[in-house]
């Protein structure tokens, strides 16, 4: 049996986009592996399946998951192209996407761009989580970093050069992040400006990291490093983030493209 997909990307970080709404696909940790791996699978740094929304005002249910299987319960990229999808096969500009990390209104802006509100941040050690008490501004590891939770785990190392990238892996899986985290470096050019590369949880090094940017903005301003309104720079293109002094909310506008569609025969695939 074919299955229709399609693939995306929001700045380079790509997605293989499953539909559910008329039925459940045979999806296992194992077959999304498969499915992401670059040279056996199609290839993609998330695979994104949409549901039915059980939730009310949603248009519909978003799940994301790493090549190694595990499932986000944020994906910033991911839910800026869902919108985008939602928007050509329905033409509702503004479909609210239910996720794990919350009920997230999007919206498109003239040029074309999609504003995601990616929710709250949370900052408290056991909502990150953290293995401890601890001062998310300050963790106790080198390179003092700053945590946050956009629905999912984020630490944040201000840099002058990104030397430590290589260290991504290793401090994914430090102790101290009992879920792993999403290990963001950032360099300030400026209160309205971040040059920004993450190393994903369960996924690597990726082009751009949307859920990334909105923590790593957070975790700026909250050092005293950025403005509530700043642009991060990644190596797949700009995000637009402002962390909204009226509702507390993070924005975060980008662009959304469509690669390719295609169908896929899942039981081909080991599970
Ligand atoms: N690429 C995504 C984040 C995926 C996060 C995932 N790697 C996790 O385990 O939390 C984004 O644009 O926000």
């Amino acid at each position: 049996m074919l299955t229709s997909f399609y693939k995306m990307h929001g700045l380079g970080n790509d997605f293989v986009i499953l539909d559910e709404r008329t039925g459940d696909l045979p999806l296992t940790p194992g077959r999304i592996a498969a499915l992401a791996h670059r040279r056996r699978g199609i290839g993609c740094d998330q695979l994104v399946t949409l549901r039915a929304p059980t939730a009310d005002g949603a248009d519909v249910l978003v799940r994301f998951f790493n090549p190694d299987g595990s499932e986000a319960g944020a994906c910033g990229n991911a839910s800026r192209c869902v919108a985008d999808l939602v928007w050509r096969c329905s033409g509702n500009a503004t479909p609210v996407l239910q996720t794990r990390a919350g009920v997230l209104p999007t919206s498109r802006t003239s040029d074309g761009l999609i504003t995601v509100d990616m929710g709250a941040p949370r900052t408290h050690w056991q909502d990150v989580p953290l293995a401890m008490a601890v001062d998310t501004l300050h963790l106790p590891l080198p390179g003092d970093p700053a945590a946050a939770s956009m629905g999912n785990p984020h630490a944040t190392f201000f840099v002058s050069d990104f030397g430590m990238v290589a260290q991504g892996h290793a401090l994914e899986h430090d102790p101290i992040f009992p879920e792993r985290a999403n290990i963001g470096f950032a360099r300030m050019d400026g209160p309205h400006h971040m040059r920004l590369k993450v190393h994903e949880r369960g996924a690597g090094v990726t082009e751009a990291c949307g859920s990334g940017a909105c923590a790593a903005v957070v975790n700026a301003v909250r050092r005293g490093l950025a403005a509530r309104t700043c642009t991060v720079e990644l190596d797949g293109g700009t995000l637009h983030i402002v962390w909204s002094e009226q509702t507390g909310h993070v924005l975060m506008t980008g662009s959304a493209t469509t690669a390719f569609e295609g169908t896929v025969d899942l039981a081909a695939y080991p599970s």
